[in-house]
């Protein structure tokens, strides 16, 4: 079997034309503000296409530029004028920061409802609760690609290689609520290879190429490499060893053209949802709406014996 391409560049421009319509017929522009501190090249690259991408879909796109030794005071000073200002919408303060920075005290400067990254501790809880708010773009980009491939995820074994809060956590509470049987795997998982090989749906977001051999991929799997990885000789390479796990997947995601470009679409949808929100005219979906068709009714009380 050779597995199909999970085109992210072609189904994230898909999303961000169906969002540059919707935003047409606004008759008012959502506001984003990027904020990046210092010159990191990478950081460069990431917001130059973000504000690249707002602007085609007719956002009010600006990024705010601050100096390498900008204190953490200047930078609190930053965010809380953006919070406080009603033509803006969505504030994502690009990652890395300099050393002197606490990012932490940052994101929770951020107001929850500004927070297009779904980075805030209120937006976390709020999905790891199963409760509507803005949800992470690169894991939301996830389930938005998921769809794109028909995957029926109710009762799916699906694993998720790495834990970290802007991917690995936020991806096991998308899939979760879409009634996915979650596995989360991480530095001291044992029986890594074999936990893998069980996936019908396998994420991996460990930032480490080519940790996932092709032979940890069953049959069929759906494939979802969220690495990006700068090899020696200049490429992105993912976190899977591709070309042996396309010989065996039934979906995958190339790297670069797979969840990268589905990251950038859903921080415009994001942006969207907080502007509409804002203004009371939607409530936001629990899970980022992204996976309401599957999402339990019930909550975690009152539906009587059983698992839950
Ligand atoms: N506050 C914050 N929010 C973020 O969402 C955030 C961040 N900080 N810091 C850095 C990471 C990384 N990230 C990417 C976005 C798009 C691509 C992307 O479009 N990649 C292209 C290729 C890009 C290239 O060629 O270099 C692709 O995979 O096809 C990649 C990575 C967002 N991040």
């Amino acid at each position: 079997m050779t597995a199909r391409l999970l085109d992210g560049k072609a189904i994230g421009a898909g999303l961000r034309a169906a969002l540059g319509a919707r935003v047409a017929g606004l008759g008012f522009r959502p506001g984003l503000r990027v904020v990046r501190v210092g010159d990191d090249l990478a950081s460069v690259v990431y917001v130059r296409s973000k504000d690249r991408a707002a602007k085609e879909a007719g956002f009010d796109s600006e990024t705010i530029l601050l100096p390498d030794d900008v204190p953490e005071s200047g930078l609190l000073d930053v965010v809380r004028r953006l919070n406080a200002d009603p033509a803006v919408d969505g504030i994502l303060v690009q990652l890395p920061l300099p050393k002197h920075i606490d990012p932490q005290r940052v994101l929770e400067a951020v107001d929850p409802a500004k927070d297009v990254d779904g980075f805030h501790p209120v937006n976390a809880g709020r999905l790891a609760a199963g409760l509507p708010g803005l949800v992470p773009c690169t894991p939301k980009g996830v389930m938005h690609l998921l769809a794109e491939a028909g995957v029926a995820l109710p009762g799916a074994r699906a694993v998720v290689l790495g834990r970290s809060a802007i991917v690995g956590r936020p991806m096991a509470a998308l899939l979760l609520a879409a009634d996915a049987t979650v596995t989360m795997l991480h530095s001291r998982s044992r029986d890594i290879a074999e936990e893998c090989r069980r996936a019908e749906v396998l994420v991996a977001a460990v930032g480490r190429e080519g940790m996932v051999n092709g032979d940890w991929i069953a049959p069929g799997a759906v494939v979802v490499d969220v690495g990006i990885n700068r090899r020696a000789d200049g490429k992105l390479a993912g976190d899977v060893e591709f070309e042996a796990a396309r010989a065996r997947a039934g979906w995958i995601t190339p790297v670069p053209g797979g969840v990268g470009p589905m990251t950038i679409a859903c921080l415009l949808e994001n942006t969207l949802e907080a502007a509409l929100a804002r203004r009371g005219a939607i409530a936001l979906q629990p899970n980022g709406g992204v996976a309401e068709e599957h999402a339990t009714p019930e909550q975690s009380y009152g539906h009587g014996p059983g698992l839950a």
